[in-house]
């Protein structure tokens, strides 16, 4: 894995204070409550208001590693309180970037949420939780978190993850593994762009891994018109269901990704931005604090329009009885 150099776009001071001004009206005008439906639904028009360099700073991915970070941001480390020891305690916590987040990914594209993820929240609070350690979802620690395509079981995942750093005390990595920095033979792509297996829900949908319908087999990779494309999550694929040649395969794509991976260790403030078809990410292993100072991210997931990055046949698919909710539909 290299830390080789990441796309970096700077918000200036100016964009800085108009991002984090405009999250504080919000709140203000809205008790406070980063999930309060008035606020979502003045959140497009705040979002359209926002300044040209701003705007240009949230344009699509424009390298091949599909992936930037946005840097200018300031967090207040006092202001924001102890790290929340789980998601479902985080409340208000640092709710600014909540709404900082919402504004950026809404320029971006639409966010959308899972009914069964984290209570419906358009952006999710990711720290290190007791008990969940060794687990493959954004709350363990110890273990590494292998690298995958978020919400890969699912046909309307995002098209681009959001990943902003509240704390980070430890520069504890975020990888990314872009396809299109790979180098796989003609042969193997043709092979993993069969849909031979199927990827399940992760441990972060309880209800959608109790749904009975049969699991779709899926490609892991594709041709799409603007270049190859992935769909990848290895810790929930059956791998021992498939044949040698594939098997190998998907191996030989494993050490592709881990051959040019990037370690991203965001500080507070920086906001990761990775194109969901392109990239694959995960988090090296860390000790976990549980004193309050532990590691915080926020993330939301975004879809872009008119995107022709994914295999028409995803259209039928069940999705595991999962529906993703479009902030502004
Ligand atoms: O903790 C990280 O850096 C990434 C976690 C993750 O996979 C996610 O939030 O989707
Ligand atoms: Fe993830």
């Amino acid at each position: 894995m290299s830390t080789g150099t990441t796309p970096v776009r700077l918000l200036d001071q100016d964009a800085a204070a108009e991002l984090t001004t405009a999250a504080h009206t919000l709140l203000t005008s809205h008790d406070g409550d980063p999930t309060h439906p008035g606020l979502l639904a003045q959140v497009p028009a705040v979002a359209a208001s926002l300044s040209e360099p701003i705007r240009h700073a949230c344009r699509p991915v424009d390298t091949a590693d599909g992936l930037f970070v946005l840097r200018g941001l300031h967090v207040d480390d006092e202001a924001i309180g102890p790290t929340p020891g789980h998601w479902s305690t985080a409340g208000h916590a640092g709710a600014v970037y909540d709404v900082v987040l919402l504004l950026l990914s809404t320029v971006m594209g639409t966010p959308i949420a899972w009914e069964g993820q984290q209570d419906g929240r358009f952006v999710h609070n990711i720290v290190p939780s007791p008990g969940h350690e060794v687990e493959q979802t954004g709350a363990s620690s110890s273990v590494l978190l292998s690298p995958h395509t978020e919400d890969a079981f699912h046909p309307g995942r995002a098209h681009l993850l959001v990943l902003g750093c509240m704390r980070n005390p430890d520069h504890v990595a975020t990888t990314a593994a872009g396809i299109r920095n790979t180098k796989l033979s003609g042969t193997d792509v043709e092979l993993l762009s069969r849909p031979v297996l199927p990827i399940l829900p992760d441990d972060a949908y309880e209800e959608a891994q109790a749904y009975q319908g049969d699991p779709p087999a899926v490609p892991t990779l594709w041709e799409s018109e603007e270049g190859l494309t992935l769909r990848f999550d290895p810790a929930y694929t059956p791998l021992d269901r498939a044949p040698d040649d594939h098997r190998a395969a998907y191996a030989r794509l494993e050490d592709e990704l881990a051959r040019v991976s990037v370690a991203v260790s965001l500080r507070p403030g920086e906001v990761l931005v990775v194109d969901n078809d392109l990239v694959v990410h995960g988090r090296v292993p860390f000790k976990a604090r549980y004193d309050g100072t532990d590691r915080w991210l926020k993330r939301s997931s975004v879809r872009t329009k008119g995107r022709r990055t994914r295999p028409p046949a995803e259209e039928s698919e069940h999705g595991y009885g999962q529906a993703a909710v479009e902030a502004h539909a």
